[in-house]
């Protein structure tokens, strides 16, 4: 559906040179949604602008339905554009217009004959809820509304793809989870094409098929969902899966902590599950195999793309010789395992 071929954006500023972008290269299939995360000034919004050519490349292609689109007259563009819907962080509705008038917009720029408007509006107000708030203003809306009218605002052309730019990054978690779940029954209802930008690997756990991580502009990995939770190759893809799940060593045991081993104290592991490893028994074999007690402080475990994945802080008692031969078996069985101290 869309296709980023070697895309490379040079930004000047002040008389010197910003590589925003550098090589990029990505396919979003149709009807799927695909995620591009980054941390703040990776090239994220200038990436999600390359597609719609708000933001013209330095070089590389854009294909848009197999068409490429990268050089074309801005007459032409208008009517790709109207294919390529976008809606953003902070809504940017119109502040003078009710809902029924923001979602209007888009048609009354498009001749549309009013019975039709009328109809199609009213039919896009009650698939994103809002029913009731139809001759309500922006100001008197949640952030949530808000997005929900720039939802459908940006479906009433009937786009083929949705570029969403950080769209639920001004919202409160409840918010961000009932807005992916309208942008996720969008997406099956009307096969629509999602691509979204987000610095949150919880957005990309929760709606999206592929993801692509980007850093400093260079794409660093890209896969699927399920493939990037249960084998990240990367440490920044790591890094980001490490922040949906929120274990920490307690305030005791870290004032305990010594970075050293000593007599009479355990090593503090976390390990990190994945995939496969985590539905072995390991923590049993490893009690029987070396005669290791684990002592479980924090876990959690998680789904992303049809992937279970976790983390675990435990203590492991037992010889030192039998704990080395004890992480190497987990090792072994695609555990990850880092020692954090002794306690
Ligand atoms: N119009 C511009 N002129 C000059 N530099 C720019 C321009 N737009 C972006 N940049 C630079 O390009 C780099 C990538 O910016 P971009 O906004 O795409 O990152 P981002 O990942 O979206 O970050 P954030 O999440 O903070 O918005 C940054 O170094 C930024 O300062």
């Amino acid at each position: 559906m869309i296709q980023l071929q070697h895309i490379s954006k040079i930004f000047e500023h002040n008389k010197t040179q910003i590589h925003a972008l550098k090589d990029i290269s990505i396919h979003v299939p149709q009807g799927k949604i695909y995620g591009v995360i980054g941390k703040s000034g990776a090239g994220k919004s200038t990436l999600i602008r390359c597609v719609n050519l708000l933001e013209k490349p330095t070089s590389g292609k854009i294909f848009f339905d197999n068409q490429e689109i990268t050089h074309l007259s801005n007459r032409k563009l208008i009517e790709v554009r109207r294919k390529i819907s976008m809606i953003f962080q902070h809504f940017n509705l119109l502040s003078s217009r009710t809902v029924f008038d923001n979602i209007a917009f888009p048609l009354e720029l498009n001749k549309t004959p009013k019975a039709k408007i009328k109809q199609k509006v009213n039919d896009l107000i009650e698939l994103v809820g809002l029913t009731e708030k139809a001759n309500v203003y922006p100001a008197n809306l949640s952030g949530g509304q808000k997005q929900r009218v720039a939802i459908a605002r940006a479906l009433a052309s009937d786009p083929k793809v949705l570029l969403c730019d950080e769209a639920t990054s001004a919202l409160d978690p409840e918010t961000t989870r009932s807005i992916l779940k309208l942008l996720k029954d969008i997406n099956q209802k009307l096969g629509l094409t999602i691509l979204l930008i987000t610095h949150e690997m919880d957005v990309v756990k929760q709606i999206c098929d592929q993801v692509a991580v980007i850093s400093n502009g260079e794409l660093v990995e890209q896969s699927s969902v399920g493939e990037i939770f249960s084998h990240a190759k990367t440490d920044i893809a790591r890094q980001f899966i490490q922040s949906t799940l929120h274990i920490n060593i307690p305030d005791d045991y870290l004032a305990r902590l010594s970075p050293e081993p000593k007599a009479g104290l355990n090593p503090l592991v976390r390990l990190e599950f994945t995939g496969v490893s985590v539905d072995l028994p390991l923590l049993s074999q490893i009690a029987k195999e070396f005669n290791i007690e684990s002592n479980i402080i924090s876990a959690q475990m998680d789904y992303a793309g049809g992937v279970k994945f976790g983390l675990m802080l435990a203590q492991m008692e037992g010889n030192p010789k039998s704990i080395a031969s004890a992480i190497q078996f987990l090792e072994k069985n695609n555990t990850k395992v880092e020692v954090l101290g002794y306690v």
